[in-house]
């Protein structure tokens, strides 16, 4: 264990200010399992975030991702304007600079949401849920748009045409293969963790044809001018279960909320991954596992950070759709539950909350979130929650278009 663990470990964990780090190879013989679920017992309880070494993900295949991000963001503007979101029912595509709100407030980033594979269910005029529409596939799609002036055909890729970057798509396929694995493993160690058989939490998640879990591609320019707002991406929570981040280039800049509200840095650390718990894992676990809240700052003009915007890949692990969070309760010892009352409460924060999950199926609730996170999107595929969420009308920040 590092140093950094080591401090974090032995701190009563209510303040913590570091991020414990796992190794994952401890998994590899019965002799240092126990350690291993037991430090993420601690992680999960007191932090809700860790990084992973180890990770059992190709190292070349991380490396190859880390090294076709600046070529995906170096493509023409009207290549990467092609496959932009708005054209996708299912969220999915690129969004310029500055088309994501957090909170109202735009983030200062760069990204392109791609998924893992997905046939929609959805069909139009079927009586099946809406927020079905929102999986959908990231493969290469016709869809028929409706404008003022008439239908127009359009080409919704969500993927970039693959003579301008061969070998990209193929390569993040494969991540995303591997994380989506890694994903379902870590489910059954949690559950291990707190006292659990390792398939205590398969009723959330569907078969593998019915899932599917989504990634971004993100880039954080750097910020030159001294007055300029730093907000890459807000304070906020993640909605689903698990994050695996993979921090793509040396910047600092993410940061983590600790229990007295101080901001604790993330900085990246080559070969890990940072895990950290979502607002719908903590509801299920009654809030053992903690959702921390973080943000992440835009890299700055400064001595000793590089002068290359800052790059960073989120892989979401979702749940089922249709799952109720309240439909399932979970019996954990309670020696385990005790664990929760030396942690002490969290601090209030501003951060994003998603107060939603107690009455509505896991899907709306996401629903909910994409149409406020991205309102041109939703103005175009989704009208009716469009106008219940912007009454005004479109913000003049949260669309580049
Ligand atoms: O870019 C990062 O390092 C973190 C991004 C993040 O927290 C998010 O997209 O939810
Ligand atoms: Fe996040």
């Amino acid at each position: 264990m590092s140093a950094t663990a080591e401090r974090s470990e032995s701190s009563n964990g209510a303040n913590f200010s570091s991020i414990p780090i796992l190794d994952y190879s401890l998994l590899t013989s019965p002799d240092t399992k126990p350690q291993f679920i037991a430090q993420l017992r601690h992680a999960l309880i007191n932090v809700g975030f860790l990084y992973l070494s180890n990770p059992p993900v190709a190292p070349a295949d991380i490396a190859a991702v880390i090294d076709y991000i600046p070529k995906l963001f170096a493509l023409p503007q009207e290549e990467k304007d092609k496959i932009r979101m708005v054209h996708s029912p299912h969220f999915l595509g690129y969004s310029r600079l500055g088309a994501e709100l957090t909170k109202g407030k735009v983030d200062h980033r760069e990204q392109f949401d791609i998924a893992t594979k997905h046939e929609t269910r959805w069909r139009e005029g079927e009586d099946v849920p809406e927020y079905w529409r929102l999986w959908g596939p990231s493969q290469v799609r016709i869809y028929l748009i409706s404008s003022f002036m008439g239908d127009l055909l359009m080409h919704a890729l969500q993927w970039p045409e693959e003579a301008l970057i061969p070998g990209f798509r193929a390569t993040f396929e494969r991540y995303l293969d591997q994380v989506q694995a890694l994903g379902y493993v870590f489910i059954s160690l949690l559950a291990e963790s707190f006292g659990l058989a390792p398939d205590a939490l398969n009723y959330f998640y569907d078969t593998d044809e019915k899932m599917q879990h989504r990634a971004k591609i993100v880039q954080y320019p750097v910020v030159t001018d001294a007055d300029a707002d730093d907000q890459g991406v807000g304070p906020h929570y993640d909605a689903g279960f698990l994050t695996f981040l993979l921090q793509a280039s040396p910047h600092k800049g993410l940061q983590v909320q600790n229990l007295s509200g101080e901001w604790i840095d993330a900085p990246p650390i080559p070969g890990t991954f940072v895990v950290n718990i979502g607002k719908a894992l903590e509801f299920v676990t009654q809030g053992l596992a903690r959702a921390t809240s973080h943000r992440v700052l835009s890299p700055r003009a400064s001595p000793g950070e590089p002068a290359a915007p800052r790059w960073s890949v989120p892989f979401f692990q979702n749940i089922s759709l249709d799952a109720k969070l309240t439909e399932k309760t979970l019996e954990f010892p309670p020696e385990i539950l005790k664990l929760k009352e030396g942690r002490g409460e969290v601090a209030a924060t501003d951060s994003v909350n998603f107060t939603e999950f107690n009455q509505e199926p896991s899907g709306k609730v996401n629903l909910i979130g994409r149409v406020k996170s991205h309102p041109d999107v939703a103005e175009r595929h989704y009208p009716a929650l469009f106008k219940k969420y912007f009454p005004d009308g479109l913000p003049r920040a949260g669309s580049a278009y």
